[in-house]
């Protein structure tokens, strides 16, 4: 037997694994990375964050991303480099931050690596017929294994494609394995360039649980930021859109979209929700002369009315629904306010806190979950293809050496 798969199937019948998940998201702030150790499999697992951080990207790394970053047309030859470049990057930062914590990769079992998305393309985006739902993440996990020393799972969206999914969103399989309760009906928001949420029925039943994104999060604000009050890169505790109004006129065109029609599950990105959509709406609502505080408030607006009407249809006709809010937009006080004020069957929005898992890490300890899942699970069946949860073992698995 090969040396690698020997340690891997080591690794996979250990009883504790200590697995770094990572997440670099639609928000290009940073890497985040969450050294877990994670026990069990399945229904029976148990995760513990020893240790997070997020490493952030410079000003370089975001001006390289952007180049080809949710872009139809871009320069082939900058995707081509920025692939391994991104992988011996990510690697880099790994290496880093364990030496920072004093571990050792000998005892990392394996690193969870999504890398980064920079173009995600469904069928009801695209909208030609001969070809199906695709994605694209780059930053090559064999670049990042090498580089970090550690065995590295990838890519983890393709296989939920091949499958029948549209590659998003991924969380449910994390959410329904750690999430679940059998006292409360549970809703996992996720709220980072892009919202999305998991519903998991107290029944546990694999096959009632669902999952969709559901519009933007923090994108068009983070964008809006970046070109008009550069160089901020967001609206830091909503200072500026706590200084303007909403415009209604603006709002209405802004939720008036075909993306909104879609049932759920149905996944999007900034390919869709961008600055180009915002001046369509803006176009269409004559609201073009607009303060540049007014059009951040009306965005918060935007972002929280209609996470709030997922979180409604989701809820509709149960009486016990917890709401666990994660990522960068549980800091925006505006939008949490504006969530809740929408929500008139909710008094609270928790956060992932509340449940052992820092809302900022929450992402990358789902990755960590899967790659658990590629090792050792594999047992957990949803039954629900048509839901977007195929039931499916993800991820690819890329040696050092
Ligand atoms: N204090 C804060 N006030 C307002 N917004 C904040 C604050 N902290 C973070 N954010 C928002 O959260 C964003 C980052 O969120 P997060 O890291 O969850 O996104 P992501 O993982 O890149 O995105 P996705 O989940 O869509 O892939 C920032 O770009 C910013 O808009
Ligand atoms: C293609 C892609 O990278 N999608 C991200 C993005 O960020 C949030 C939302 O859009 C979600 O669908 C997904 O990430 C999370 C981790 C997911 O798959 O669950």
């Amino acid at each position: 037997m090969h040396q690698h798969i020997e340690k891997l199937y080591l690794s996979a019948k250990k009883e504790r694994k200590l697995i770094i998940g990572l997440m670099s998201g639609t928000s290009l702030d940073g890497l985040d990375i969450a050294l877990c150790e994670v026990s069990g499999q399945g229904m029976n697992t148990h995760v513990e964050v020893l240790k997070f951080t997020t490493v952030d990207y410079d000003d370089d790394y975001k001006t390289r991303v952007k180049r080809v970053f949710a872009k139809r047309e871009c320069d082939l030859e900058e995707v081509t480099l920025l692939n391994p470049w991104i992988g011996q990057l990510h690697g880099e930062m790994v290496a880093k931050t364990l030496a920072s914590w004093g571990v050792a990769k000998e005892l990392v079992d394996v690193i969870a690596s999504h890398g980064q998305t920079i173009y995600h393309c469904p069928k009801n985006q695209h909208k030609r017929a001969e070809y199906g739902n695709a994605t694209l993440q780059i930053g090559d996990s064999d670049h990042l294994a090498v580089t970090a020393g550690i065995t590295t799972i990838g890519d983890f969206r393709q296989k939920h494609i091949a499958a029948g999914g549209e590659g998003a969103p991924l969380a449910v399989y994390g959410d329904y394995l750690y999430f679940t309760s059998t006292s409360e009906n549970r809703i996992l928001l996720n709220m980072g360039g892009i919202a999305n949420l998991t519903y998991l029925p107290k029944s546990a039943d694999a096959r009632a649980v669902f999952s969709s994104d559901i519009g933007p999060g923090n994108t068009i604000m983070d964008a809006y930021i970046q070109r008009y009050f550069a160089p901020l890169q967001y609206d830091k505790d909503a200072a500026i859109a706590a200084k303007g109004t909403v415009n209604e006129a603006l709002l209405a065109a802004l939720c008036d979209d075909a993306f909104f029609a879609l049932g759920f599950p149905k996944t999007t990105g900034p390919e869709v929700f961008n600055l180009d959509y915002l001046a369509a709406a803006q176009a269409r609502s004559n609201t073009q002369s607009l303060s540049h505080f007014d059009v951040m408030t009306t965005l918060v607006q935007f972002s929280g009315v209609m996470i709030a009407k997922a979180i409604n249809q989701c809820s509709e006709g149960l009486t016990d629904v917890a709401v666990y809010a994660s990522g960068g937009g549980v800091h925006n006080p505006l939008l949490m306010k504006t969530i809740l004020a929408n929500c008139p069957e909710l008094s609270v929005i928790n956060n992932t806190d509340s449940l052992g898992i820092n809302p900022d890490a929450k992402e990358a300890v789902l990755f960590a979950i899967l790659a658990n899942e590629c090792l050792s699970g594999g047992q957990q069946r949803f039954g629900n293809t048509e839901q977007g949860i195929p039931d499916i073992t993800m991820g690819k698995i890329s040696f050092a050496d």
